[in-house]
């Protein structure tokens, strides 16, 4: 288990990450996900040990002491891939996952550099050279060569930022595979939430180097604290709860996704079509409640601007939410 206790790190006097503590398991998937600046990559290193820190962090039973420890800086149980490759530009993809490999068994080490290369596709691209590699390529070569010599624990940071839609899907689905059957453990940063949240058992949000939520996705997502939190699975709306519920007074605002609110008959809350976008499997819909309160729905047709439609919300689920 990874157990970070207290974890306070500033790059000036004022600490930034803010007593951070969290537990993780051997073989998680833990996906770190907030805004660009929230302290994703600053915690990854924190953890690897680039940064003195305030707190403790343990793998297991060892603590892990940081900079002023060790002389080379960083785990080896351990590997870090950083957002910028550190790939050798005048060595081939095949030999830039094979680096740090030992020659003992040229063939065993030939055998285990083709499998890492077919698992992150790039195979044909074995005997090009890194520098004439596209970043996306480049990026697939890192991923291929941080797994080399199996980490206990990963930490990748934003590992699929170069890498084009058509490929992205596949690749994660491989990648995660291959973690989770060589239960290696794993932190993802990443600001942006499809990378990460179906492949996560649990997820840290990050703000202003704090960590404001944590839970596995779906206990994130059934239960969004505040926007924030809700943005991460898309389009959301955070309302004045007083719309809803006059005299609920604990929580101002609540946040609904667009397809929990439906369009019904007279008797729901009126509003203003002012705005249709194509979705594909539907449209989402922008309305304004009275005040110019604007609210974003999914609907199956495309309504006409500047039409009246009556809106619904489960009562059940406005009062879950503003527990
Ligand atoms: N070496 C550094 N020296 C001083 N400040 C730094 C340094 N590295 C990062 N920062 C600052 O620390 C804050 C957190 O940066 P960090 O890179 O951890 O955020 P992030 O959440 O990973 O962002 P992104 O998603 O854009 O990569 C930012 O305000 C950044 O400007």
């Amino acid at each position: 288990m990874l157990r970070v206790r207290n974890l306070s790190f500033g790059y000036t006097n004022k600490p930034f990450l803010k007593n951070l503590s969290f537990n993780i398991d051997r073989g998680e998937n833990v996906s770190v996900i907030g805004a660009s600046g929230c302290g994703k990559s600053t915690l990854l290193q924190s953890i690897y040990g680039l940064h003195h820190v305030d707190g403790k962090i343990f793998w297991e039973d060892k603590q892990l002491l940081g900079p002023n420890f060790n002389i080379v800086p960083g785990e080896d149980f351990m590997k870090y891939l950083t957002q910028d490759f550190d790939l050798m530009p005048s060595l081939s993809a095949a030999d830039n996952v094979g680096k740090f490999l030992s020659n003992m068994y040229p063939r065993k080490k030939q055998q285990r550099v083709n499998e890492l290369l077919e698992l992150v596709e790039m195979k044909e691209f074995g005997r090009v050279k890194a520098k004439h590699l596209s970043g996306g390529q480049q990026q697939r070569v890192a991923l291929a060569r941080v797994l080399a010599k199996p980490p206990e624990v990963l930490l990748l940071d934003e590992p699929f930022s170069h890498i084009d839609h058509f490929r992205k899907n596949r690749l994660r689905r491989n990648l995660f595979s291959h973690l989770k059957k060589n239960n290696i453990t794993v932190m993802v940063a990443t600001h942006d939430s499809t990378d990460a949240l179906s492949f996560a058992d649990s997820t840290l949000v990050m703000k202003a180097g704090r960590i404001i939520a944590k839970g596995s996705p779906e206990e994130l997502y059934q239960d969004p604290k505040n926007a924030y939190v809700g943005s991460l699975f898309g389009e959301i709306n955070e309302l004045p709860a007083e719309i809803f519920l006059p005299k609920q007074t604990k929580r101002k605002k609540i946040v609904l996704y667009p397809h929990e609110i439906r369009l019904t008959t007279e008797e729901g809350y009126k509003a203003i079509v002012k705005n249709t976008f194509f979705k594909g499997s539907h449209f989402l819909t922008e309305v304004a409640l009275p005040g110019d309160i604007r609210v974003f729905l999914e609907t199956s047709i495309k309504l006409p601007r500047e039409s009246t439609v009556h809106l619904e919300i489960s009562e059940k689920l406005l009062q879950k939410r503003l527990r």
